[in-house]
């Protein structure tokens, strides 16, 4: 039986990705709905006629013309006649991600960008649908909320790191596990000083020295929040404490991270760097998919080098390790004021350092805020949380 599987963030790094690991793999994957943002009406409607898909959704309503007009231009470039009812059917708005991620399917591949996702993950978490989750920032700010509405296996995850973490674990008892060590390229400004940092730009912060990915996440990287963002993930996945949880730096990131065992073994999942392989794992967890991607190559002489964090230079991982030991709204109000200034760094109204700066400035106003440590989690105050550190976080830009 093949499995069914509908894509959040088709027409990205993610999506891609996962619909050129199915176009190699028809006999176990069939795509049924597809979901992007609108930025890229002929790509979603090329990726729609081309998998056959018969639903699809954008975000953006004022896109919904633009990608129904690619719909039917790409159904006649493949000869379909006028009311061919192989024309997908199409949803515009907010919601339509999350109608997207409660279609009857076998898998849901969250791929979007963004505390966006939260909605989606949930609705496909409530459908029972399993989720391949590689959209991290809603398990982050959900937190509980994810966790909790996750049956046991539904929430499987795609981010490289904790893909690691999982195969390692796999087998193993609980107990048995001592620590994680999460690995990290330490991005295109590793071993710089902070001084170093004051003037790098834009187009610097995007050259990724091992991944190829969307620009939140290959600034993300630069910045080291990324691996803020995944030691919160790791903690909430595994439910392992943030004292058991160790980052290092390794340049090439062929080892994706590690388990350390209470009887001093360490388990290593290694590979080159390629996110088909998670991905495929995600999709049809737990069964691997043959030939997803290459193995290491062990003909040639091969060094793997780990090095100690540097956590002057890049404070964001002891930032989000406050925001994750705080827990509640914490972890989203890191995440929101980092994508606001992601923005703005992006756009040149934000300096490289500024954005973990004021990311730490609108968290610790958040945390000393007597009223917000005595609040339950809830999706209001998730999204209440999230909505007030934007606003924050964009006067505090605007002041720097
Ligand atoms: N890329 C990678 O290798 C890795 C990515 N991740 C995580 O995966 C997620 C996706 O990353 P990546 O693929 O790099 O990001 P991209 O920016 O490349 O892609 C984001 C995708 O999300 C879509 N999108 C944006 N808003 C919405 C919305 N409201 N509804 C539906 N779709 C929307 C975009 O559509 P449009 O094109 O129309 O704007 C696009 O398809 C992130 O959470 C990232 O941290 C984790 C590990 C590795
Ligand atoms: C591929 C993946 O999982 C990314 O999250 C990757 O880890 C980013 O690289 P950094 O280690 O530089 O953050
Ligand atoms: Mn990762």
């Amino acid at each position: 039986m093949r499995k069914r599987v509908a894509i959040l963030g088709s027409t990205g790094s993610i999506g891609t990705q996962a619909l050129e690991l199915i176009a190699t793999n028809p006999e176990r994957f069939e795509v049924v709905a597809l979901a992007a943002g609108g930025g890229n009406p002929a790509l979603l409607a090329q990726q729609a006629i081309e998998f056959g898909v018969p639903l699809v959704a954008v975000a953006k309503a004022s896109a919904a013309e633009d990608v129904q007009l690619a719909l039917y231009a790409e159904a006649q470039r493949h000869g379909y006649e006028n009311g061919d009812h192989r024309v997908p059917r199409l949803l515009a708005g907010p919601e339509a991600a999350s109608d997207v991620a409660r279609v009857d399917c076998d898998v849901v591949l969250n791929g979007m960008t963004g505390s966006v996702g939260l909605l989606p993950t949930l609705a496909a978490l409530e459908a029972g649908t399993t989720l391949a989750l590689a959209n991290k920032e809603s398990l982050i700010i959900g937190g509980e909320l994810v966790t909790g509405a996750a049956k046991p296996g539904q929430l499987v995850p795609v981010d490289s790191e904790h893909s690691a973490l999982a195969q390692a674990m796999r087998g193993e008892r609980r107990e048995d596990v001592q620590r994680l060590i999460v690995t990290a390229s330490g991005g295109p400004f590793r071993g710089r000083t902070r001084a170093d940092l004051a003037n790098v730009t834009p187009e610097q912060a995007m050259a990724h020295p091992t991944w190829d990915m969307g620009p939140v996440i290959t600034i993300n990287s630069a910045t080291l929040v990324n691996k803020g963002l995944e030691v919160i993930e790791a903690n909430l996945l595994f439910d392992i404490g943030y004292d058991r949880i160790d980052v290092v730096v390794h340049p090439s990131s062929v080892v994706h991270s590690m388990v350390e065992f209470t009887d001093g073994s360490t388990m290593v999942q290694a590979s080159p760097p390629d996110m088909k392989l998670p991905i495929a794992l995600g999709l049809n967890w737990p069964d691997r998919v043959p030939g997803s991607a290459a193995a290491c190559d062990w003909t040639n002489p091969t060094t793997w080098e780990f090095f100690p964090l540097d956590n002057e230079a890049f404070p964001a991982v002891t930032l989000a390790r406050k925001a994750g030991e705080f827990g509640r709204t914490g972890p989203a109000v890191f995440n929101a004021a980092n994508e606001v200034c992601v923005d703005a760094f992006v756009a040149g109204h934000l300096d490289f350092l500024g954005i973990v700066d004021t990311v730490g400035a609108v968290l610790d106003e958040h945390l000393g805020d007597p009223d917000v440590a005595r609040q339950d989690m809830t999706l209001d105050g998730v999204l209440g949380a999230d909505a007030w550190a934007r606003t924050r976080a964009a006067q505090l830009v605007e002041q720097r």
